[in-house]
């Protein structure tokens, strides 16, 4: 997959077949729609080509929108490389980029940057300044200008939308379970390890802070959760709590894992951490004897969902 930093700097020697979106999660409703578009490239000799637009419309457009994304951009990047698609154009989203007419998108975008010979859209997809503009005049425009449009059908463009809300709703209710089900892979995390207040050693389990920089990005429900990642390489468990440690008397909102197994340095490190299960909600105990207790307990807890999903 070759990667291009807006429309302007698109390359490719052949033609191509365009689908629009943002994709967010890239669950199995996005992937049967990037199937077809892969297919339906290759059956015509083809180029395909997603087109997606960073920073969110919303984030842009609404500022207060308050939008939380399933995926980072980079995260987004990593999970669209595993489609096998040719080309993913990452086109900034601007206030002057949001002033095109449907005529300047289709033709200095789409038919001049992205040679599209056919186009996979939405039944109900608006472009253009104001989404005024639908499929019928794309359709128009394919005339004008020699590209094909592929309809996308309600009951496919619903079912992409309703896996979104229900991957966003159980994340938000910490069923991180059931949201990698619907998404077909795991739910991640991803940032800096840095510093914490340094009571994680005290209390018997260091535990590594993650820095998720991107205020998008949605994140679960406060709890306590079994995680995976790869460290130099290799895969290491861990048990991960999201919260603002009332115990300690903390107030900021922090992302730490504690890892098994594992005596290292983290510090700078760029870890993303997949969320396997929920355990239990944060709580504020009585004591940090209580609170050792219950992480404890949270260890065996997790030691058995791993000897009965991964062993
Ligand atoms: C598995 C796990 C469960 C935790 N559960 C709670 C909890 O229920 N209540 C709480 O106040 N803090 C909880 N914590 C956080 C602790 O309060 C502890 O302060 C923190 O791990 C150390 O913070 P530090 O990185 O600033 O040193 C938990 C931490 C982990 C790793
Ligand atoms: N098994 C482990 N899991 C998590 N962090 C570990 C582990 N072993 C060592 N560390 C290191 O210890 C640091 C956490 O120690 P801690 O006392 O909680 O300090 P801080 O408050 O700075 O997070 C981590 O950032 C990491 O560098």
């Amino acid at each position: 997959m070759k990667q291009h930093k807006g429309a302007n700097s698109f390359i490719s020697d052949r033609q191509t077949v365009v689908t629009i979106g943002t994709f967010d999660g890239v669950h199995a409703g996005h992937r049967t729609i990037i199937e077809r578009l892969v297919n339906s490239a290759s059956a015509n000799n083809l180029d395909s080509v997603v087109l997606t637009f960073f920073p969110h419309p919303r984030m842009v457009l609404q500022k207060e929108s308050g939008i939380e994304l399933i995926n980072t951009i980079e995260e987004r990047k990593q999970l669209l490389e595993q489609t096998g698609i040719d080309h993913l154009v990452i086109h900034p989203f601007t206030h002057n980029f949001s002033r095109l007419t449907a005529l300047e998108f289709v033709r200095d975008i789409l038919v001049n940057r992205l040679k599209a010979k056919k186009i996979i859209i939405g039944y109900d997809h608006r472009f253009g300044r104001n989404r005024t503009a639908d499929i019928n005049d794309l359709r128009k425009f394919g005339e004008e200008f020699g590209f094909e449009v592929e309809e996308i059908s309600q009951q496919d463009v619903e079912q992409v939308a309703v896996s979104s809300t229900k991957i966003r709703k159980a994340l938000q209710e910490g069923r991180v379970e059931r949201a990698n089900m619907y998404l077909q892979h795991p739910f991640t995390l991803s940032g800096e390890i840095v510093k914490g207040r340094g009571i994680g050693k005290d209390l018997g389990y260091p535990t590594a802070n993650l820095d998720v920089k991107e205020d998008y990005k949605l994140i679960p429900k406060n709890g306590v959760y079994v995680v995976q990642t790869r460290i130099n390489g290799n895969k290491v468990f861990g048990m991960m709590n999201i919260g603002t440690n009332p115990t300690v008397g903390g107030k900021e909102k922090t992302i730490e894992a504690h890892f098994f197994d594992l005596d290292e340095d983290l510090y700078g490190k760029y870890l993303q951490i997949e969320l396997l299960v929920r355990i239990r909600d944060e709580k504020k105990f009585e004591s940090v004897e209580d609170l050792k207790i219950a992480m404890k307990q949270d260890q065996a807890f997790s030691t058995q969902y791993i000897k009965d999903n991964y062993a």
